[in-house]
């Protein structure tokens, strides 16, 4: 005789599942390699390999070091990396001049990266913050009333340049980061113009929070603004309404991949994204102090690590993500192998 035959067969639900291959099947979409991008730093020094304290595991690349480093994670399974640039050898401008200096460490990379590993999507990040002398993502307003006011129309325009020449150096694909206003209009303009529209995907940073969890990447990118911050053009945290006006003005302005950045406090902004552009993919941004902040808590003894970075990152694969960037991917390289 069964102990409790008041159970209802409604109530039976998780009871249903207790193998774990049918516990798998709840997931609707499963993590897979292809779904990871890798965030590297290159650097001007052409043989650094100099570890960032801030982001443990990860270092600064110069050029010369790429193949060594890369080269085991493509055997992986590696698909997609993204660059960031840090200069740290070049004179920088109110303009960003170094951004698209043709022996800059970006453009350098994509072109040996290119020949390297003929496989790898190449993605370049696209900002101002690392090559200006102000540390800010656009140009200021020479004549504004307010000191600190920027120029929207030519901070577009010189994302746009920077793009191109990122798109000609061999980018498959170019992230602006900057969020000035109009910027995705502005690039995809100058890729129509260029002939660079059906040789390289733009994907917006379209919701991209004013956060604290961007210090070890200002750290290791060299890229904190030199006096005030960032919040007059990264969203507020609670502006939910805006980041959706903002995923549809970057639709509506020819992006063809949506970011949400950072990802885990913003899985609900994840969520409108897949619902507002239901026919695009979604990217988000497990960013630096997300990164560290896992890999802290593992420390600490608070949780295993892979445990807690599987479930970081599968709930931004519930929430409606395509593609990931994330510094765990050497990591789960290897966890999705075994
Ligand atoms: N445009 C700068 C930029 N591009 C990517 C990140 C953050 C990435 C990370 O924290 O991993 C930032 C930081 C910022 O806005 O200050
Ligand atoms: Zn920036
Ligand atoms: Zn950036």
């Amino acid at each position: 005789m069964a102990a409790d035959n008041t159970m209802e067969i409604s109530s039976i639900l998780q009871g249903g599942y207790q193998h774990p291959l049918s516990r798998s099947w709840q997931a609707r979409r499963h993590l897979t390699k292809s779904m990871l991008m890798y965030p590297i730093f290159i650097t001007d020094d052409p043989d650094a390999s100099v570890d960032i304290p801030s982001l443990p595991g990860q270092s600064r690349w110069g050029v010369n070091r790429l193949d060594e480093f890369l080269g085991p994670l493509v055997k992986k399974g590696l698909t997609s990396v993204i660059l960031f640039g840090v200069p740290l050898n070049c004179v920088k401008d109110e303009r960003g001049t170094p951004a698209d200096d043709p022996t800059g460490p970006v453009i350098l990379a994509v072109r040996k990266l290119r020949a390297l590993f003929p496989e790898l999507y190449i993605a370049c990040d696209v900002c101002l913050c690392e090559y200006t002398s102000h540390g800010h993502c656009g140009l200021f307003a020479a004549d504004a009333d307010t000191p600190g006011t920027l120029d929207q129309g030519p901070s577009a325009a010189r994302i746009a340049e920077v793009a191109l020449a990122y798109a000609r150096a061999g980018a498959h694909c170019v992230a602006p980061s900057d969020m000035m206003d109009g910027r995705i209009r502005a690039i995809k303009r100058a890729f129509i113009d260029a002939g660079f529209a059906n040789r390289c995907t733009l994907m917006s940073y379209a919701a991209k929070f004013a956060s604290a969890l961007y210090g070890p990447f200002r750290d290791a990118a060299g890229s904190a603004p030199a006096f005030g911050n960032r919040k007059c053009y990264q969203l507020p945290p609670q502006a939910k309404g805006l980041a959706r006006r903002a995923i549809q003005r970057d639709v509506a302005e020819g992006a063809d991949i949506i970011m949400v950045k950072p990802a885990l406090p913003y899985l609900d902004v994840i969520q409108d994204a897949a619902q507002l552009a239901p026919d695009h993919p979604l990217a988000c941004y497990q960013v630096s102090g997300e990164y560290a902040m896992v890999v802290a808590g593992a420390r600490a003894g608070v949780y295993d690590l892979r445990v807690m970075a599987f479930e970081t990152v599968e709930s931004m694969v519930r929430a409606g993500c395509t593609l990931i960037l994330t510094y765990f991917t050497p990591q789960f390289l290897d966890w999705l192998s075994e």
